[in-house]
């Protein structure tokens, strides 16, 4: 952390019975000379990694479907979210978290991951720095039924689908995740499904 235009800054803690919520309080030199106290608070709950999953021949991806509890009291009526497969750090490196979590959530096992982007989820509030990767997948790399960690509760349902429908889903509304449609626009810019 290096920056001349702040200083004095403590950290509060609000709530740490899950995650982590602090009070950052601190001076901030705005752009007119001025020193001005800022209060702000910053929910820490770790970094994650996503992944989209593609087959180039069936021209498909793997996606995941769950109850994300923050949508459905927010506007998402039933609350299930559609989303690329994803997962917490914890204390693992990106690529081996992705490894992973694709095994837990969608029960395929992947050996090779391109890493396509870093990015902010949720930048005025959230700590977490997001790890993107895209990786193949083939029919013989379905070595269970995934569905998620059961010592976690985890209720995850596997949906594969045409790249063509996931992106249309992004059109109707269908796919609401950041992170998701992040990752099937990158495959649409970049042309992963002629190119990669
Ligand atoms: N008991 C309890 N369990 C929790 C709580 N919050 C999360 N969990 C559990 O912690 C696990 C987290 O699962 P992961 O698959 O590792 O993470 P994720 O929720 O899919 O998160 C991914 O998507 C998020 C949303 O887009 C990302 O923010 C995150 O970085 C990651 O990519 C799940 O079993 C979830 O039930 C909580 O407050 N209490
Ligand atoms: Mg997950």
């Amino acid at each position: 952390m290096n920056n001349n235009r702040i200083k004095n800054l403590k950290i509060n803690l609000l709530s740490d019975h899950w995650y982590t919520l602090n009070k950052l309080t601190y001076d901030y030199l705005q752009s007119n000379g001025q020193w001005t106290e800022v209060v702000r608070e910053c929910y820490d709950k770790g970094d994650g990694a996503v992944i989209l999953l593609f087959n180039k021949t069936k021209k498909t991806v793997v996606l995941t479907k769950q109850f994300r509890i923050p949508t459905f009291v927010n506007g998402n009526e039933d609350g299930f979210l559609i989303e690329a497969c994803a997962g917490l750090l914890d204390n693992d490196l990106p690529e081996d978290c992705i490894k992973k979590e694709v095994k837990e959530e969608t029960g395929y096992k992947i050996e090779h991951v391109e890493k396509v982007m870093e990015a902010y989820s949720a930048p005025g509030a959230v700590t977490e720095i997001l790890h993107y990767f895209i990786a193949e997948y083939t029919g013989d790399m379905k070595i269970n039924e995934g569905g998620g960690a059961v010592n976690e509760t985890e209720d995850i349902e596997v949906l594969e689908m045409s790249f063509e429908s996931a992106v249309n889903m992004i059109n109707t509304g269908e796919i609401k995740d950041i992170k998701t449609i992040c990752l099937l626009q990158y495959a649409q810019i970049n042309n992963i499904f002629i190119n990669s």
